[in-house]
């Protein structure tokens, strides 16, 4: 992996679950904390070096990377007291689901910079997805130390078309909670057969983390490797066919990750 282009001065508003678990990660991986400071309004301690403000502070230093990690309905009182402070140099790095890049601009006219970028809660750990877009008013330049930022945080997708970042969103930005579900019910199965709980939630655990990272591993498509698993005329076969009947599978996860695209397009309406 490339050297990280850290940001001479980072400053994260809000930094609660999400953003939280992106700057645990910066720090791990070697961001100073005195480059860091966060507002969040209960004031709570972060990490060792990492300044804390519950309030805005009258200026920000020049060529500050400023990550908004607050939640999306914020943005207006947010933007009240931040965009002030950012200048043509300030770079605005967005989290926030369902605010459009245009919404972001409008609110920030002074800033170049402006990304959004959707991680997942495993970015903690290295092992996050964060989809990313920006429009062309960014210069190559900033959107490459912004790529660089984000690089320690697991995979890295460029978003070609803002129009499918609700997509993006509901797939890797909401799928860790779908997958917990899944393990959840995973184990609850096993129970509902007889197995004692505690066990079949080990079980379930580790059964999804070994085949995950299987999947990770190998060459062949998890659709392959499903019929690896499936000795022919064997029970395996039998449990996919009820997967399988109508889709089944395949539909629930389309009108789950409907249901969340469709929530994100209408936060972008102002809902
Ligand atoms: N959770 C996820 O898996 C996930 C994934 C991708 C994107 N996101 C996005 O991440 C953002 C935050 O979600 P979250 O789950 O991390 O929420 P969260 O845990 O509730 O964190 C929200 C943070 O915002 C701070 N905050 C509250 N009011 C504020 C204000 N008026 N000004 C500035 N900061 C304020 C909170 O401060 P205190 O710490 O002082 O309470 C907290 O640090 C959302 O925009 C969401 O769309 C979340
Ligand atoms: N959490 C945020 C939400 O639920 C966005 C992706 C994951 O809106």
């Amino acid at each position: 992996m490339t050297a990280t282009l850290w940001p001479d001065h980072l400053f994260l508003v809000g930094c609660g679950n999400m953003a939280g678990q992106m700057l645990a990660r910066w720090l791990d991986c070697g961001l100073d904390p005195a480059r860091v400071a966060v507002l969040r309004p209960s004031g709570k301690p972060i990490a060792e070096g990492v300044r804390v403000m519950s309030a805005y502070p009258d200026a920000l230093p020049a060529g500050t990377t400023v990550l908004l990690g607050m939640k999306p309905y914020q943005i207006a009182d947010v933007a009240a007291s931040l965009a002030p402070l950012c200048g043509e140099d300030t770079r605005i790095v967005s989290i926030l689901a369902g605010t459009p890049l245009a919404d972001l601009r409008a609110r920030f006219p002074a800033a170049r910079a402006v990304v959004r970028a959707m991680p997942n809660l495993p970015v903690g750990i290295g092992q996050g997805v964060t989809g990313l877009y920006t429009d062309a008013a960014t210069a190559a330049q900033a959107r490459d130390a912004i790529g660089s930022l984000i690089a320690p945080l697991g995979l890295v997708e460029w978003i070609a078309d803002e129009g499918r970042f609700n997509e993006v969103t509901a797939l890797s930005g909401c799928g860790p909670a779908f997958l917990f579900r899944f393990i959840d019910a995973l184990a609850r199965a096993g129970e509902a057969l007889g197995l004692p709980a505690d066990q079949a939630a080990r079980m379930a655990l580790a059964t999804v983390e070994g085949a995950a990272s299987m999947a990770a591993r190998a060459s062949d498509s998890p659709g392959t490797l499903a019929d690896r698993v499936a000795s022919p005329g064997g029970m395996t076969r039998e449990g996919l066919n009820v997967l399988d009947a109508d889709d089944r599978l395949l539909s629930l996860l389309t009108d789950t990750l409907a249901a969340a695209r469709d929530r994100g397009e209408a936060m972008a309406r102002g809902g």
